[in-house]
Protein backbone atom coordinates (compact mmCIF):
# COMPACT_ATOMS: atom_id res chain seq x y z
CA UNK A 1 0.00 0.00 0.00
CA UNK A 2 1.46 3.43 -1.00
CA UNK A 3 2.33 5.83 1.84
CA UNK A 4 0.27 8.87 2.34
CA UNK A 5 1.45 11.97 0.92
CA UNK A 6 2.85 15.31 3.48
CA UNK A 7 3.81 17.94 1.43
CA UNK A 8 6.85 20.22 3.01
CA UNK A 9 7.25 23.43 2.47
CA UNK A 10 10.97 25.41 3.40
CA UNK A 11 11.06 28.74 4.92
CA UNK A 12 14.47 29.02 5.72
CA UNK A 13 15.38 32.13 3.31
CA UNK A 14 12.03 33.55 4.34
CA UNK A 15 10.95 33.11 7.85
CA UNK A 16 14.70 31.97 8.87
CA UNK A 17 16.28 35.39 7.44
CA UNK A 18 14.31 36.70 10.29
CA UNK A 19 16.24 35.10 12.73
CA UNK A 20 18.22 37.48 14.56
CA UNK A 21 21.99 37.34 13.70
CA UNK A 22 21.08 35.47 10.01
CA UNK A 23 21.71 38.20 7.62
CA UNK A 24 21.86 36.05 3.86
CA UNK A 25 23.45 37.07 1.14
CA UNK A 26 22.48 36.01 -2.53
CA UNK A 27 24.67 33.34 -3.21
CA UNK A 28 23.96 31.95 0.65
CA UNK A 29 20.61 32.11 -0.74
CA UNK A 30 20.91 30.40 -4.13
CA UNK A 31 23.18 27.30 -2.29
CA UNK A 32 21.05 26.78 0.50
CA UNK A 33 17.87 26.78 -2.33
CA UNK A 34 20.03 23.74 -4.69
CA UNK A 35 20.44 21.73 -1.25
CA UNK A 36 16.88 21.89 -0.33
CA UNK A 37 16.44 21.24 -4.34
CA UNK A 38 18.52 18.58 -4.30
CA UNK A 39 17.58 17.32 -0.76
CA UNK A 40 13.37 16.81 -2.63
CA UNK A 41 11.79 19.20 -0.41
CA UNK A 42 8.35 20.48 -2.47
CA UNK A 43 8.40 23.88 -2.15
CA UNK A 44 10.99 26.61 -1.53
CA UNK A 45 10.07 30.27 -0.48
CA UNK A 46 13.05 32.14 -1.68
CA UNK A 47 12.12 35.74 0.44
CA UNK A 48 9.53 38.69 -0.18
CA UNK A 49 9.92 40.28 -3.68
CA UNK A 50 10.23 44.10 -3.09
CA UNK A 51 10.71 43.95 0.48
CA UNK A 52 15.11 44.61 0.05
CA UNK A 53 17.35 44.16 -2.55
CA UNK A 54 18.70 40.82 -1.56
CA UNK A 55 15.08 39.59 -2.49
CA UNK A 56 14.74 41.34 -5.18
CA UNK A 57 18.01 39.65 -6.87
CA UNK A 58 17.42 36.53 -5.64
CA UNK A 59 13.81 36.46 -7.40
CA UNK A 60 15.65 38.44 -10.62
CA UNK A 61 18.22 35.42 -10.84
CA UNK A 62 16.26 32.73 -9.34
CA UNK A 63 18.45 29.28 -9.46
CA UNK A 64 17.56 26.41 -11.60
CA UNK A 65 15.78 24.19 -9.86
CA UNK A 66 14.96 20.52 -10.97
CA UNK A 67 12.17 19.34 -8.43
CA UNK A 68 11.33 21.79 -5.79
CA UNK A 69 9.01 24.82 -6.77
CA UNK A 70 9.80 28.11 -5.59
CA UNK A 71 7.48 30.35 -3.75
CA UNK A 72 6.74 34.33 -3.69
CA UNK A 73 5.90 35.69 -0.21
CA UNK A 74 4.10 38.73 0.49
CA UNK A 75 0.97 40.02 1.88
CA UNK A 76 -2.66 41.05 1.08
CA UNK A 77 -3.32 44.17 -0.21
CA UNK A 78 -3.34 47.13 1.83
CA UNK A 79 -6.83 48.48 2.99
CA UNK A 80 -8.72 51.08 1.10
CA UNK A 81 -6.95 50.28 -1.91
CA UNK A 82 -7.57 47.91 -4.89
CA UNK A 83 -5.48 44.75 -5.33
CA UNK A 84 -3.81 46.00 -8.53
CA UNK A 85 -2.95 49.36 -7.11
CA UNK A 86 -1.10 48.03 -4.42
CA UNK A 87 2.75 48.48 -4.82
CA UNK A 88 3.87 45.38 -2.70
CA UNK A 89 1.73 42.80 -3.48
CA UNK A 90 1.82 43.77 -7.38
CA UNK A 91 6.35 43.18 -6.64
CA UNK A 92 5.22 40.00 -5.58
CA UNK A 93 2.55 39.29 -8.26
CA UNK A 94 5.91 40.62 -11.00
CA UNK A 95 8.34 38.32 -9.16
CA UNK A 96 7.54 35.95 -12.13
CA UNK A 97 7.32 33.16 -9.42
CA UNK A 98 5.17 30.41 -10.44
CA UNK A 99 3.93 29.74 -6.70
CA UNK A 100 2.57 32.61 -4.55
CA UNK A 101 2.25 32.44 -0.88
CA UNK A 102 0.31 35.39 0.82
CA UNK A 103 -0.22 36.25 4.56
CA UNK A 104 -3.44 37.63 5.95
CA UNK A 105 -5.18 38.21 9.31
CA UNK A 106 -7.17 36.20 10.65
CA UNK A 107 -7.30 37.57 14.49
CA UNK A 108 -10.19 39.69 14.60
CA UNK A 109 -7.64 42.26 17.67
CA UNK A 110 -5.11 42.34 14.67
CA UNK A 111 -7.23 43.35 12.33
CA UNK A 112 -9.18 46.22 14.28
CA UNK A 113 -5.73 47.03 15.87
CA UNK A 114 -2.71 46.45 13.18
CA UNK A 115 -4.85 46.98 9.80
CA UNK A 116 -7.00 49.32 11.75
CA UNK A 117 -9.91 48.28 9.60
CA UNK A 118 -13.27 45.90 9.60
CA UNK A 119 -13.53 42.46 9.58
CA UNK A 120 -15.64 42.20 6.40
CA UNK A 121 -13.09 44.40 4.50
CA UNK A 122 -10.12 41.85 5.83
CA UNK A 123 -11.94 39.32 3.96
CA UNK A 124 -12.32 41.30 0.79
CA UNK A 125 -8.51 41.65 1.44
CA UNK A 126 -7.92 38.48 1.45
CA UNK A 127 -10.13 37.38 -1.61
CA UNK A 128 -8.98 40.46 -3.98
CA UNK A 129 -5.54 39.53 -3.07
CA UNK A 130 -5.56 36.19 -3.80
CA UNK A 131 -7.88 36.05 -6.81
CA UNK A 132 -5.64 38.12 -8.59
CA UNK A 133 -2.37 36.15 -7.48
CA UNK A 134 -4.55 33.21 -9.28
CA UNK A 135 -4.78 34.93 -12.54
CA UNK A 136 -0.69 35.40 -12.38
CA UNK A 137 0.90 32.59 -10.37
CA UNK A 138 0.18 28.76 -11.01
CA UNK A 139 -0.30 27.67 -7.15
CA UNK A 140 -1.73 30.44 -4.76
CA UNK A 141 -1.32 29.86 -1.09
CA UNK A 142 -2.61 31.66 2.14
CA UNK A 143 -0.74 31.68 5.32
CA UNK A 144 -3.77 32.93 8.00
CA UNK A 145 -1.40 34.83 10.41
CA UNK A 146 -2.41 34.27 14.06
CA UNK A 147 -5.30 31.72 13.44
CA UNK A 148 -4.74 29.60 16.42
CA UNK A 149 -5.07 33.04 18.59
CA UNK A 150 -7.78 34.24 16.12
CA UNK A 151 -9.54 30.89 16.65
CA UNK A 152 -9.75 31.05 20.42
CA UNK A 153 -10.70 34.98 20.21
CA UNK A 154 -13.25 34.56 17.62
CA UNK A 155 -13.80 30.89 15.96
CA UNK A 156 -15.96 32.43 13.53
CA UNK A 157 -14.42 34.95 12.23
CA UNK A 158 -11.17 32.77 11.88
CA UNK A 159 -12.96 30.06 10.18
CA UNK A 160 -14.34 33.12 7.19
CA UNK A 161 -10.98 33.77 6.68
CA UNK A 162 -9.54 30.28 5.83
CA UNK A 163 -12.81 29.99 3.81
CA UNK A 164 -12.60 32.75 1.75
CA UNK A 165 -9.18 31.72 1.36
CA UNK A 166 -10.04 28.11 -0.22
CA UNK A 167 -12.80 29.79 -2.24
CA UNK A 168 -11.19 32.43 -3.53
CA UNK A 169 -8.49 29.44 -5.35
CA UNK A 170 -6.23 29.16 -2.59
CA UNK A 171 -4.12 25.71 -3.17
CA UNK A 172 -3.42 25.65 0.40
CA UNK A 173 -4.53 27.74 3.88
CA UNK A 174 -1.80 27.36 5.98
CA UNK A 175 -3.17 27.64 10.00
CA UNK A 176 -0.21 29.51 11.36
CA UNK A 177 0.72 29.96 15.15
CA UNK A 178 2.22 33.11 14.44
CA UNK A 179 3.30 33.91 18.38
CA UNK A 180 4.27 30.28 19.35
CA UNK A 181 2.08 30.11 22.28
CA UNK A 182 -0.39 27.14 21.42
CA UNK A 183 0.04 23.93 22.54
CA UNK A 184 -0.36 20.55 20.85
CA UNK A 185 -3.68 19.09 22.06
CA UNK A 186 -5.01 22.70 21.16
CA UNK A 187 -3.50 22.89 17.82
CA UNK A 188 -4.85 18.69 17.42
CA UNK A 189 -8.02 20.37 18.55
CA UNK A 190 -8.38 23.48 16.00
CA UNK A 191 -7.03 21.35 12.91
CA UNK A 192 -9.55 18.85 13.26
CA UNK A 193 -12.59 22.06 13.77
CA UNK A 194 -11.35 23.38 10.48
CA UNK A 195 -11.14 20.07 8.11
CA UNK A 196 -14.84 20.18 8.82
CA UNK A 197 -14.77 23.43 7.24
CA UNK A 198 -12.01 23.12 4.62
CA UNK A 199 -10.95 19.75 3.57
CA UNK A 200 -7.93 18.80 5.22
CA UNK A 201 -5.79 17.83 1.77
CA UNK A 202 -5.74 21.69 1.26
CA UNK A 203 -4.60 22.30 4.99
CA UNK A 204 -1.37 23.45 6.27
CA UNK A 205 0.37 23.78 9.35
CA UNK A 206 3.28 26.80 9.72
CA UNK A 207 4.53 27.03 13.90
CA UNK A 208 6.79 29.37 15.66
CA UNK A 209 8.66 27.30 18.42
CA UNK A 210 8.13 30.08 21.49
CA UNK A 211 6.97 27.26 24.12
CA UNK A 212 9.53 24.64 22.32
CA UNK A 213 6.32 22.87 20.53
CA UNK A 214 7.07 23.96 17.06
CA UNK A 215 7.54 20.65 16.18
CA UNK A 216 5.37 19.12 18.53
CA UNK A 217 2.49 21.31 17.25
CA UNK A 218 3.11 20.55 13.59
CA UNK A 219 2.94 17.08 14.14
CA UNK A 220 -0.38 17.12 15.97
CA UNK A 221 -1.83 19.13 12.85
CA UNK A 222 -0.54 16.25 10.73
CA UNK A 223 -2.32 13.85 12.82
CA UNK A 224 -5.53 16.09 12.98
CA UNK A 225 -5.43 15.90 8.85
CA UNK A 226 -3.23 18.82 7.65
CA UNK A 227 -1.44 17.80 4.91
CA UNK A 228 1.43 20.37 4.30
CA UNK A 229 4.16 21.48 7.05
CA UNK A 230 6.07 24.57 6.78
CA UNK A 231 9.15 24.45 8.74
CA UNK A 232 13.08 26.15 8.50
CA UNK A 233 16.51 23.78 8.53
CA UNK A 234 17.57 23.74 12.03
CA UNK A 235 14.85 25.64 12.98
CA UNK A 236 15.86 29.51 12.05
CA UNK A 237 13.07 31.71 12.33
CA UNK A 238 11.36 34.88 13.75
CA UNK A 239 11.91 34.90 17.38
CA UNK A 240 12.53 31.38 19.19
CA UNK A 241 12.76 30.25 15.51
CA UNK A 242 9.80 27.95 13.45
CA UNK A 243 9.36 24.34 13.40
CA UNK A 244 12.70 22.41 12.68
CA UNK A 245 12.12 20.40 9.59
CA UNK A 246 15.51 18.40 9.77
CA UNK A 247 13.39 16.41 13.13
CA UNK A 248 10.30 16.39 11.35
CA UNK A 249 11.24 14.66 8.20
CA UNK A 250 12.15 11.74 10.11
CA UNK A 251 9.26 11.78 12.49
CA UNK A 252 7.11 11.83 9.83
CA UNK A 253 9.05 9.34 7.76
CA UNK A 254 10.24 6.72 10.04
CA UNK A 255 7.75 7.07 12.90
CA UNK A 256 4.14 7.90 11.29
CA UNK A 257 4.57 6.47 7.96
CA UNK A 258 4.26 9.48 6.05
CA UNK A 259 6.10 10.06 2.23
CA UNK A 260 7.57 13.35 2.39
CA UNK A 261 8.74 13.07 -1.50
CA UNK A 262 12.76 13.01 -0.11
CA UNK A 263 13.28 9.17 -0.35
CA UNK A 264 15.09 7.40 1.66
CA UNK A 265 18.67 8.96 0.00
CA UNK A 266 17.23 12.44 0.75
CA UNK A 267 16.78 11.16 4.83
CA UNK A 268 20.40 10.05 4.21
CA UNK A 269 21.51 13.26 3.52
CA UNK A 270 19.80 15.43 6.20
CA UNK A 271 22.83 15.35 8.53
CA UNK A 272 24.92 16.98 5.45
CA UNK A 273 22.49 19.75 5.06
CA UNK A 274 21.74 20.69 8.03
CA UNK A 275 25.61 21.08 8.68
CA UNK A 276 26.03 22.84 5.36
CA UNK A 277 23.48 25.90 6.85
CA UNK A 278 25.40 25.52 9.99
CA UNK A 279 28.68 26.40 7.70
CA UNK A 280 27.44 29.26 6.01
CA UNK A 281 25.62 30.83 8.64
CA UNK A 282 29.59 30.46 10.67
CA UNK A 283 28.13 28.64 13.35
CA UNK A 284 28.80 25.85 15.61
CA UNK A 285 26.42 22.88 14.92
CA UNK A 286 24.20 22.24 18.11
CA UNK A 287 25.64 18.84 19.56
CA UNK A 288 22.49 17.98 20.87
CA UNK A 289 20.26 18.34 17.64
CA UNK A 290 17.75 15.64 17.58
CA UNK A 291 18.18 13.14 14.94
CA UNK A 292 21.16 14.88 13.44
CA UNK A 293 23.69 16.45 16.18
CA UNK A 294 26.52 15.07 16.98
CA UNK A 295 25.54 13.74 20.37
CA UNK A 296 22.18 12.74 18.95
CA UNK A 297 23.95 8.93 19.34
CA UNK A 298 26.96 9.38 21.31
CA UNK A 299 26.69 7.21 24.16
CA UNK A 300 28.24 7.61 28.15
CA UNK A 301 27.24 6.12 30.59
CA UNK A 302 28.76 2.94 31.17
CA UNK A 303 25.39 0.86 31.73
CA UNK A 304 24.42 2.35 28.08
CA UNK A 305 27.51 1.31 26.33
CA UNK A 306 27.84 -2.07 27.80
CA UNK A 307 24.12 -2.47 26.82
CA UNK A 308 24.60 -1.15 23.17
CA UNK A 309 27.89 -3.63 22.60
CA UNK A 310 25.54 -6.65 22.62
CA UNK A 311 22.22 -4.84 20.75
CA UNK A 312 22.71 -1.09 19.65
CA UNK A 313 18.19 -0.61 19.83
CA UNK A 314 18.72 -0.97 23.85
CA UNK A 315 19.44 2.34 23.44
CA UNK A 316 18.62 3.90 20.17
CA UNK A 317 15.14 4.65 19.10
CA UNK A 318 16.25 4.65 15.58
CA UNK A 319 19.13 3.51 13.50
CA UNK A 320 21.49 6.26 13.02
CA UNK A 321 22.95 5.51 9.58
CA UNK A 322 19.31 6.45 8.45
CA UNK A 323 19.33 10.10 9.25
CA UNK A 324 23.19 10.03 7.75
CA UNK A 325 24.62 10.20 11.47
CA UNK A 326 26.83 7.51 13.55
CA UNK A 327 27.23 6.18 16.45
CA UNK A 328 29.70 7.22 18.37
CA UNK A 329 30.92 6.13 22.42
CA UNK A 330 32.71 8.69 24.75
CA UNK A 331 34.74 8.04 27.20
CA UNK A 332 34.61 10.33 30.82
CA UNK A 333 34.10 9.60 34.60
CA UNK A 334 30.96 8.24 33.89
CA UNK A 335 32.32 4.90 31.92
CA UNK A 336 33.23 1.51 32.49
CA UNK A 337 35.25 -1.06 30.10
CA UNK A 338 32.75 -1.50 27.84
CA UNK A 339 32.88 2.21 26.98
CA UNK A 340 36.67 1.97 26.75
CA UNK A 341 36.76 -0.78 24.73
CA UNK A 342 34.33 0.23 22.28
CA UNK A 343 35.88 3.02 22.00
CA UNK A 344 39.12 1.89 20.95
CA UNK A 345 37.63 -0.41 18.14
CA UNK A 346 36.57 3.33 17.24
CA UNK A 347 39.99 4.39 17.03
CA UNK A 348 41.86 1.39 15.80
CA UNK A 349 43.36 0.17 18.68
CA UNK A 350 43.41 -3.51 19.25
CA UNK A 351 43.81 -4.85 23.29
CA UNK A 352 42.82 -8.14 24.73
CA UNK A 353 39.66 -6.88 26.83
CA UNK A 354 41.34 -9.14 30.15
CA UNK A 355 44.42 -6.75 29.70
CA UNK A 356 44.39 -5.40 33.09
CA UNK A 357 45.86 -2.42 31.31
CA UNK A 358 41.89 -1.71 30.47
CA UNK A 359 40.93 -1.62 33.96
CA UNK A 360 44.22 0.81 34.95
CA UNK A 361 43.16 3.10 31.99
CA UNK A 362 39.36 3.21 33.39
CA UNK A 363 41.13 4.24 36.86
CA UNK A 364 43.55 6.82 35.20
CA UNK A 365 40.43 8.43 33.37
CA UNK A 366 38.46 8.70 36.89
CA UNK A 367 40.85 10.36 38.65
CA UNK A 368 42.12 12.61 36.00
CA UNK A 369 38.36 13.87 35.34
CA UNK A 370 38.16 14.30 38.97
CA UNK A 371 41.12 16.74 38.72
CA UNK A 372 39.05 18.43 36.35
CA UNK A 373 39.83 16.60 32.77
CA UNK A 374 36.78 16.06 30.74
CA UNK A 375 37.66 13.51 27.91
CA UNK A 376 33.84 13.39 26.72
CA UNK A 377 34.36 16.67 24.58
CA UNK A 378 38.50 15.68 24.64
CA UNK A 379 38.69 12.61 22.46
CA UNK A 380 42.14 13.66 20.95
CA UNK A 381 43.74 14.05 24.30
CA UNK A 382 41.81 10.72 25.40
CA UNK A 383 43.34 8.49 22.72
CA UNK A 384 46.49 10.08 23.27
CA UNK A 385 46.45 9.55 26.83
CA UNK A 386 45.27 5.41 26.25
CA UNK A 387 47.67 5.05 23.57
CA UNK A 388 50.72 6.20 25.49
CA UNK A 389 49.27 3.87 28.52
CA UNK A 390 48.29 0.85 26.65
CA UNK A 391 50.36 1.55 23.30
CA UNK A 392 52.90 3.73 21.86
CA UNK A 393 52.34 7.59 21.16
CA UNK A 394 56.12 9.28 18.98
CA UNK A 395 58.29 11.74 21.00
CA UNK A 396 57.72 14.85 18.03
CA UNK A 397 59.34 17.18 20.53
CA UNK A 398 60.20 17.87 24.47
CA UNK A 399 59.18 21.43 25.74
CA UNK A 400 62.35 22.48 28.28
CA UNK A 401 61.45 25.52 28.88
CA UNK A 402 59.62 28.38 27.87
CA UNK A 403 58.87 32.06 29.25
CA UNK A 404 56.46 34.53 28.56
CA UNK A 405 56.00 38.59 29.23
CA UNK A 406 52.84 39.59 29.34
CA UNK A 407 52.85 43.86 28.98
CA UNK A 408 50.07 46.46 29.23
CA UNK A 409 51.16 50.13 28.12
CA UNK A 410 49.90 52.88 26.66
CA UNK A 411 51.53 53.86 23.57
CA UNK A 412 52.58 57.19 22.83
CA UNK A 413 49.26 58.52 21.12
CA UNK A 414 47.46 57.10 25.05
CA UNK A 415 46.15 53.79 23.20
CA UNK A 416 46.00 51.01 25.77
CA UNK A 417 48.28 48.26 23.97
CA UNK A 418 49.10 44.73 25.34
CA UNK A 419 51.61 42.35 23.91
CA UNK A 420 53.45 39.50 24.83
CA UNK A 421 56.70 37.98 24.15
CA UNK A 422 57.17 34.10 24.47
CA UNK A 423 60.88 32.30 24.41
CA UNK A 424 60.34 28.38 24.35
CA UNK A 425 63.05 25.93 24.34
CA UNK A 426 62.28 22.77 22.55
CA UNK A 427 64.06 19.55 22.15
CA UNK A 428 63.35 17.83 18.60
CA UNK A 429 65.52 14.43 17.90
CA UNK A 430 69.00 15.10 19.33
CA UNK A 431 68.81 19.07 18.66
CA UNK A 432 67.22 21.73 20.99
CA UNK A 433 65.44 24.84 19.11
CA UNK A 434 65.47 28.22 21.21
CA UNK A 435 62.69 30.70 19.60
CA UNK A 436 61.32 33.93 20.64
CA UNK A 437 57.97 35.38 19.15
CA UNK A 438 55.55 38.22 19.91
CA UNK A 439 51.58 37.94 20.12
CA UNK A 440 48.87 39.85 21.03
CA UNK A 441 48.61 37.75 24.41
CA UNK A 442 50.34 35.40 26.13
CA UNK A 443 48.38 31.79 24.97
CA UNK A 444 49.00 33.42 21.06
CA UNK A 445 52.57 34.35 21.96
CA UNK A 446 53.15 30.82 23.07
CA UNK A 447 51.37 29.03 20.30
CA UNK A 448 53.30 31.54 17.54
CA UNK A 449 56.84 30.78 19.14
CA UNK A 450 56.46 26.84 19.47
CA UNK A 451 54.87 26.63 16.00
CA UNK A 452 58.55 28.58 14.63
CA UNK A 453 60.43 26.31 16.62
CA UNK A 454 58.40 22.83 15.58
CA UNK A 455 58.20 24.26 11.78
CA UNK A 456 61.18 23.02 9.77
CA UNK A 457 61.31 19.61 11.17
CA UNK A 458 57.09 19.63 10.94
CA UNK A 459 55.97 21.63 8.43
CA UNK A 460 52.64 20.52 8.97
CA UNK A 461 52.09 22.51 11.92
CA UNK A 462 51.83 25.42 9.95
CA UNK A 463 48.36 24.58 8.46
CA UNK A 464 46.89 23.78 11.95
CA UNK A 465 44.36 26.76 13.20
CA UNK A 466 43.22 27.06 16.59
CA UNK A 467 39.39 27.05 15.92
CA UNK A 468 38.11 27.47 19.44
CA UNK A 469 39.53 28.59 22.97
CA UNK A 470 37.00 27.50 25.81
CA UNK A 471 38.46 28.58 29.66
CA UNK A 472 35.92 27.39 32.60
CA UNK A 473 36.98 28.00 36.06
CA UNK A 474 36.53 24.44 38.18
CA UNK A 475 37.48 25.79 41.48
CA UNK A 476 35.35 29.38 41.82
CA UNK A 477 35.95 29.84 45.56
CA UNK A 478 39.77 29.86 44.97
CA UNK A 479 39.21 33.15 42.99
CA UNK A 480 42.34 34.00 41.19
CA UNK A 481 44.20 30.73 42.60
CA UNK A 482 41.34 28.80 40.87
CA UNK A 483 42.05 25.83 38.93
CA UNK A 484 41.49 26.14 35.47
CA UNK A 485 40.58 24.04 32.54
CA UNK A 486 41.31 24.56 28.93
CA UNK A 487 39.82 23.46 25.69
CA UNK A 488 41.25 23.88 22.19
CA UNK A 489 39.32 23.05 19.25
CA UNK A 490 41.76 22.66 16.29
CA UNK A 491 41.57 22.24 12.71
CA UNK A 492 44.10 21.32 9.69
CA UNK A 493 44.01 22.16 6.12
CA UNK A 494 41.70 19.20 5.32
CA UNK A 495 38.80 20.57 7.97
CA UNK A 496 39.65 17.59 10.39
CA UNK A 497 38.99 18.92 13.74
CA UNK A 498 39.59 17.53 16.93
CA UNK A 499 39.79 18.30 20.67
CA UNK A 500 42.12 18.64 23.36
CA UNK A 501 42.08 19.10 27.24
CA UNK A 502 44.73 21.12 29.83
CA UNK A 503 44.02 21.54 33.23
CA UNK A 504 46.23 23.31 35.72
CA UNK A 505 46.14 26.08 38.78
CA UNK A 506 47.97 28.26 36.11
CA UNK A 507 45.74 29.44 32.90
CA UNK A 508 48.91 29.56 30.39
CA UNK A 509 50.50 25.88 31.96
CA UNK A 510 46.94 24.70 31.02
CA UNK A 511 46.62 26.08 27.72
CA UNK A 512 50.29 25.11 27.02
CA UNK A 513 49.01 20.88 27.54
CA UNK A 514 45.86 21.65 25.51
CA UNK A 515 48.28 23.19 22.75
CA UNK A 516 51.31 20.65 23.00
CA UNK A 517 48.68 17.87 22.70
CA UNK A 518 46.37 18.96 19.79
CA UNK A 519 50.19 19.36 17.73
CA UNK A 520 51.36 15.78 18.79
CA UNK A 521 47.74 14.36 17.89
CA UNK A 522 47.74 16.02 14.13
CA UNK A 523 51.16 14.66 13.63
CA UNK A 524 50.63 11.26 15.37
CA UNK A 525 47.40 10.89 13.09
CA UNK A 526 49.26 12.18 10.07
CA UNK A 527 51.55 9.12 10.22
CA UNK A 528 54.62 11.81 10.51
CA UNK A 529 58.06 10.43 12.06
CA UNK A 530 59.72 12.02 14.41
CA UNK A 531 62.73 13.84 14.01
CA UNK A 532 65.77 12.18 14.58
C1 LIG B 1 4.06 36.78 10.51
C2 LIG B 1 5.23 37.10 9.62
O1 LIG B 1 6.33 36.80 9.94
S1 LIG B 1 4.90 37.87 8.18
C3 LIG B 1 6.45 38.27 7.52
C4 LIG B 1 7.09 39.39 8.25
N1 LIG B 1 8.29 39.74 7.56
C5 LIG B 1 8.69 40.99 7.41
O2 LIG B 1 8.04 41.92 7.88
C6 LIG B 1 9.96 41.20 6.68
C7 LIG B 1 9.81 42.03 5.42
N2 LIG B 1 9.09 43.27 5.68
C8 LIG B 1 9.49 44.46 5.17
O3 LIG B 1 10.52 44.60 4.53
C9 LIG B 1 8.59 45.64 5.41
O4 LIG B 1 7.86 45.45 6.61
C10 LIG B 1 7.62 45.85 4.21
C11 LIG B 1 8.44 46.27 2.98
C12 LIG B 1 6.83 44.58 3.88
C13 LIG B 1 6.60 46.92 4.55
O5 LIG B 1 7.30 48.04 4.99
P1 LIG B 1 6.52 49.42 5.33
O6 LIG B 1 5.67 49.76 4.17
O7 LIG B 1 7.54 50.38 5.77
O8 LIG B 1 5.51 49.04 6.50
P2 LIG B 1 5.84 48.56 8.00
O9 LIG B 1 6.72 47.38 7.96
O10 LIG B 1 6.28 49.71 8.85
O11 LIG B 1 4.37 48.15 8.52
C14 LIG B 1 3.62 47.12 7.93
C15 LIG B 1 2.34 47.66 7.33
O12 LIG B 1 1.67 46.58 6.68
C16 LIG B 1 0.34 46.43 7.22
N3 LIG B 1 0.05 45.01 7.18
C17 LIG B 1 0.48 44.05 8.04
N4 LIG B 1 0.00 42.87 7.66
C18 LIG B 1 -0.76 43.07 6.57
C19 LIG B 1 -1.52 42.23 5.74
N5 LIG B 1 -1.57 40.91 5.95
N6 LIG B 1 -2.17 42.77 4.69
C20 LIG B 1 -2.10 44.09 4.45
N7 LIG B 1 -1.39 44.95 5.21
C21 LIG B 1 -0.73 44.43 6.25
C22 LIG B 1 0.48 46.99 8.63
O13 LIG B 1 -0.79 47.37 9.14
C23 LIG B 1 1.38 48.19 8.39
O14 LIG B 1 0.59 49.23 7.83
P3 LIG B 1 0.77 50.78 8.25
O15 LIG B 1 2.12 51.17 7.73
O16 LIG B 1 -0.35 51.43 7.55
O17 LIG B 1 0.68 50.81 9.73
C1 LIG C 1 3.41 33.67 8.06
C2 LIG C 1 4.22 33.58 9.27
O1 LIG C 1 5.42 33.61 9.20
C3 LIG C 1 3.55 33.47 10.54
O2 LIG C 1 2.35 33.71 10.62
O3 LIG C 1 4.23 33.15 11.52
Amino acid sequence: MSKERVYLYDSTLRDGGQTQGVDFSVPDKIAIARALDRLGIDYIEGGWPGANPTDDAFFGAPPKLSRARLSAFGMTRRPGRSAANDPGLMAVLNSKAKVVCLVGKTWDFHVTTALNCTLDENLEMIADSLKLAGERAEEVMFDCEHFFDGYKANPGFALACARTAYESGARWIVLCDTNGGTLPHEVEAIVAEVAKHVPGDRLGIHCHNDTENAVANSLAAVRAGARQIQGTLNGLGERCGNANLVSLIPSLTLKMGFDVGIGEDGLRNLRDVSRMLDERLNRQPNRQQAYVGESAFAHKGGLHVSAIEKDPRSYEHVDPSLIGNARHVVVSDQAGRSNILARFREIGLEIDPKDPKVNSLVETVKEREFEGYAYDGAEASFELLARRMLDHVPQFFTLQRFRVMDERRFNARGQLVTEAEATVSVAIGNAVRYEVALGNGPVNAFDNALRKALVGDYPGVEHLQLVDYKVRILTPNDGTRAITRVMIESEDADGERWTTVGVSPNILNASVDALSDSITYKLMRAGVRPAA
